[in-house]
């Protein structure tokens, strides 16, 4: 006999993901709002990028020919400020935050005592992927969540140098065919999608797993010819294929935006890599430790990923400072420990010449 149909699951909004949440002890009343805070400011930033070319939010920032370049010392596209003032403005008011940092901002802000205040500090890369903005292609808001010190008030610069350890929350959204926001508070990464009907996020997949091993890496190759020689002897291999150590083809996939990336990589495996390179090296790296590299390593060693600088477990690293730049090699487990692997035999071999 053919079975009734079974009725659908009840779908679960954010809101009560994080109730769930906060019943279970994973998040407390004050983190539970802040997410709910960022949350709302995404979705003010996805109605912004959704309008386009129509919106007159293309283009890069700044007045009378003068490019607006900011503390990384990029030329900031109009959406880069449009977020980065989005994101403020939220969570200035907010009331859970004792103090915010930015990609976009030189030096990390106390919320004002006129303000509501909290023991919570944010740190967010507003608009990620702005070479992308222009092309229609996606982009996204990574930001991490630290706890303000016993007895601080008035957090500095100082005050957000935690290592990725201490991350309580972390997460994402995409601004791509649809709007997802991608969240850990340290129990698992769960993807949530804009419903944009109702003007909410739903939840889509609890717990993301991300396969242990890959056929896909992500880099952009025509950094090859500057990079170390282990990131030389990595990627040949892996272009080699069948014929070469690696005993198997790979693919090739790279976005330029690391949150589409990323969230690739989270929803199918593969390897992301943005290596230390002869360009960047003076920095440490293109990617920025505390609002691009952290969050996103939280996000996918919940998910059973791993992350590393290629030499160390990226969420160990001991920041120096807030704008920080970073070597990243994250997802799928054993990938990524493969990569670490051609790193750590360079190094010991020049260490015994
Ligand atoms: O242009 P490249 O070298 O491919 O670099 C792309 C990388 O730069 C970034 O766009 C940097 O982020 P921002 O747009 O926030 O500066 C990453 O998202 C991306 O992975
Ligand atoms: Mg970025
Ligand atoms: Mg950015």
């Amino acid at each position: 006999m053919p079975s009734l149909p079974q009725r659908p699951a009840p779908s679960v909004s954010l809101t009560q993901f994080l109730i769930e949440a906060q019943r279970a002890g994973h998040v407390s009343p004050d983190l539970r709002l802040l997410i709910e805070v960022v949350a709302r400011a995404c979705k003010r930033i996805s109605i912004a990028v959704g309008k386009g070319a129509l919106g007159g939010v293309l283009g890069e920032a700044g007045s009378a020919g003068e490019a607006s370049i900011n503390i990384q010392g990029e030329a900031q596209k109009k959406l880069d400020v449009i977020a980065n003032d989005v994101l403020m403005e939220a969570n200035a008011w907010g009331g859970h935050l004792a103090g915010l940092a930015s990609e976009e901002m030189d030096h990390s802000q106390p919320i004002p005592d006129v303000y509501p205040r909290g023991n919570y500090l944010l740190l967010f890369d507003p608009l990620d992927g702005s070479s992308n903005i222009d092309v229609n292609i996606s982009v996204g808001t990574i930001f991490s969540v630290l706890r303000c010190p016993d007895g601080v008030t008035t957090p500095g610069d100082e005050h957000f140098l935690q290592p990725g350890t201490e991350q309580v929350c972390a997460g994402y959204t995409t601004y791509g065919p649809s709007t997802m926001l991608v969240l850990t508070v340290g129990h698992g990464t769960h993807a949530f999608t804009l419903d944009r009907e109702i003007g909410g996020f739903v939840l889509t997949t609890r717990d993301m797993r991300i396969p242990d091993e890959t056929k896909e890496f992500a880099v952009n190759m025509s950094n090859q010819r500057f990079w170390e020689p282990p990131m030389q002897a990595y990627v040949g291999d892996l272009l080699a294929g069948t014929e070469g150590p690696r005993g198997k083809d790979f693919n090739m996939r790279w976005v330029a935006s690391m949150v589409a990336d990323v969230h690739r990589i989270l929803t199918r495996g593969g390897i992301f890599s943005y290596p230390l390179d002869s360009k960047c090296a003076a920095k440490g790296g293109k990617l920025r430790l505390m609002y691009e590299a952290n969050p996103m390593s939280f996000l996918v060693e919940q998910a059973g990923g791993a992350s590393s600088t290629g030499r160390q477990r990226m969420l160990e690293v001991r920041p120096t400072g807030l704008h920080q730049r970073v070597p990243v090699f994250m997802g799928s487990r054993r990938e990524v420990e493969t990569a670490v692997d051609y790193h750590l035999r360079h190094d010991r071999a020049a260490d015994a010449a």
